[in-house]
């Protein structure tokens, strides 16, 4: 089993592609291992000390329909003890007034059951006028935007996964 499992969703691939390559920033498939939330149950989560969580927003301020699926089931998981991370895939010029709100939306929702949020990003360099998923002036997690920004991605996991290597203790 490796270390950190990472529970993603998408619908068109954006956040799938962004995982795989958060993934080769940690060292590839024995530090993590992919979870497409669509053939998830919530016993999937158990196993994992430090849990990564990928999801899209869709329908304006809507999760990804797999994540919507499983969010009621999410009661049955023990986040206690496990340090949570967040990354999501939006659209900040088309719906600036939903911007990322499912990374929000689950935080919200994860952090009741327990869980510890790590991985917080900082919202500058963004141009948007709402969101769901800032919380005390910071995102809860990354927050990418293959839209408007694709040529800040690789830079924006590098820098993340760097920060949360620390955090996650992985060397
Ligand atoms: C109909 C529709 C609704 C969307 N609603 C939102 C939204 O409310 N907030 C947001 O930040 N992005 C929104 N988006 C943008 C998607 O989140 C973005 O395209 C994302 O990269 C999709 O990720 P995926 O390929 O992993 O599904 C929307 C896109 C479409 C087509």
């Amino acid at each position: 089993m490796t270390v950190i499992g990472l529970f993603f969703g998408t619908q068109t691939g954006n956040t799938a592609a962004a995982a795989e390559q958060i993934q080769q920033e940690f060292g590839g498939e024995s530090v993590v291992t992919l979870i497409d939330v669509a053939e998830a149950e919530p016993a999937d989560f158990k196993p994992y000390d430090c849990l990564m969580i990928g999801c899209p927003t869709w329908n304006i301020g809507e999760m990804q329909s797999d994540w919507e699926g499983l969010y009621d089931e999410l009661e049955a998981v023990n986040f206690a003890g496990k340090k949570v991370a967040y990354f999501g895939s939006g659209d900040q010029v088309g719906y600036a007034d939903n911007f990322q709100d499912a990374l929000g939306i689950l935080e919200e929702r994860i952090s009741a059951l327990g869980g510890q949020t790590v991985g917080q990003w900082p919202t500058d360099g963004y141009d948007f006028n709402a969101s769901k998923a800032v919380k005390n002036g910071k995102f809860v997690g990354l927050a990418l935007d293959e839209e408007n920004q694709p040529e800040l991605t690789e830079s924006r996991i590098k820098a993340w996964v760097s920060q949360l290597k620390l955090v996650f203790g992985i060397h």
